[in-house]
């Protein structure tokens, strides 16, 4: 059951949830399957996949393996939706990822690797899922999970390339495909507390890394899948080619404030001296 949203909330839409076998796609494919949606998650592993299939009480996940950077696996995993279901409602572009490691060590093949899967990956779901049901049907939504902050991460530049191309993919096929009543939207995540984010970086920046966003927390998984089941609700039916971020204010500010050297001993912001004007201070009027 859903915390937050009523249910029943989804009853009836088909949504796809790409990498939805582990992390932010697993919490999201059961929030949706909670509130009533026929949710399919994707990704290569069946394991993983089947493991979340299993979590959804009233058995409306169903698991299939599909590798998204592979054109004919996408087709052959979107005409079977189409084919068992006859539409599709809501498509989140979750599957992606990166690795960490200074630009000047980044091999031709690396940077491939991170923009083939998290954009033309992306874009062959996103293509895919269109024209086999959202033009057909006339409507759908597609949700891009992409990452904050805007400015870039260092360590990161193929991810951070690739990211900032799908928030414009989604802003301009919102436009392009208004026409046909499909709103698209990317979902700018900040850091969140997955087990992938959690033990595949490096240590000190996990342990840093909620001191460096403004709420001085990770985010927590299901704060991803609450927006993404407002999104799908009828309440995201007049949202269309933004960027949303989901943050904790780290897109804005680095850590919290005011920083320590900009405080007083009682921690709290250091201000000019407050100007008192007095009505005998005003000059005169000229003339
Ligand atoms: C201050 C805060 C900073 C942190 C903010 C972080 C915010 C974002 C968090 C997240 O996104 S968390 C969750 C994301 N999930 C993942 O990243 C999944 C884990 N990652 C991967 O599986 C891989 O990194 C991948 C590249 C995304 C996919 O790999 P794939 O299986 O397709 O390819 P590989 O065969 O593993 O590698 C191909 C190619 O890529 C290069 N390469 C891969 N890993 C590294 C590495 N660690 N260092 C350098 N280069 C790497 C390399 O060229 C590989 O080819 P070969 O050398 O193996 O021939
Ligand atoms: N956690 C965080 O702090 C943040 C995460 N993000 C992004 O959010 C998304 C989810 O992250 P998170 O849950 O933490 O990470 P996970 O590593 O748990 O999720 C990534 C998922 O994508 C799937 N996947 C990877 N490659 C492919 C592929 N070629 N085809 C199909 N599926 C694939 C994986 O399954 P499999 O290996 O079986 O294919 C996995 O289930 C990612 O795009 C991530 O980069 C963005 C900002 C911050």
């Amino acid at each position: 059951m859903s915390q937050v949203f009523r249910e029943g909330l989804l009853d009836g839409q088909v949504c796809i949830v790409t990498g939805g076998g582990s992390g932010l796609g697993r919490v999201t494919a059961l929030e949706l399957a909670s509130l009533g949606a026929q949710v399919i998650v994707c990704g290569r592993r069946e394991e993983p996949l089947q493991e979340t299939a299993a979590l959804a009480p009233a058995g409306n996940v169903r698991a299939a393996t599909c590798d998204i950077r592979e054109e004919d696996q996408v087709d052959a995993f979107v005409d079977g939706v189409v084919a068992e279901h006859g539409r599709i409602d809501l498509l989140v572009n979750n599957a992606g990822g990166q690795f960490m490691v200074p630009a000047e060590s980044i091999t031709p093949k690396g940077f491939r690797t991170v923009i083939r899967l998290n954009v033309e990956g992306t874009w062959l779901m996103t293509h895919a899922v269109a024209t086999k049901a959202m033009i057909p049907q006339r409507g759908g939504k597609i949700l891009s999970v992409t990452l904050t902050p805007h400015n870039g991460l260092p360590g990161m530049v193929h991810s951070c390339a690739a990211r900032a191309a799908v928030d414009n993919m989604m802003k301009v096929l919102a436009v392009e495909w208004a026409r046909f009543d499909i709103k698209l939207n990317a979902i700018a995540a900040g850091m969140f507390g997955t087990d992938t984010f959690l033990t595949k970086y490096p240590k000190p920046i996990v342990d840093g890394a909620a001191a460096t966003v403004p709420l001085q927390r990770l985010g927590r998984p299901e704060e991803i899948a609450w927006l993404v089941a407002h999104l799908a609700s009828p309440a995201g039916d007049y949202t269309t080619g933004s960027v949303i971020d989901v943050d904790g204010g780290r897109n804005n500010y680095l850590g919290t404030w005011p920083p320590g050297h900009e405080s007083d001993d009682a921690g709290n912001p250091l201000a000019e001296a407050r100007r008192h004007l007095r009505t005998d201070e005003v000059p005169p009027r000229a003339g």
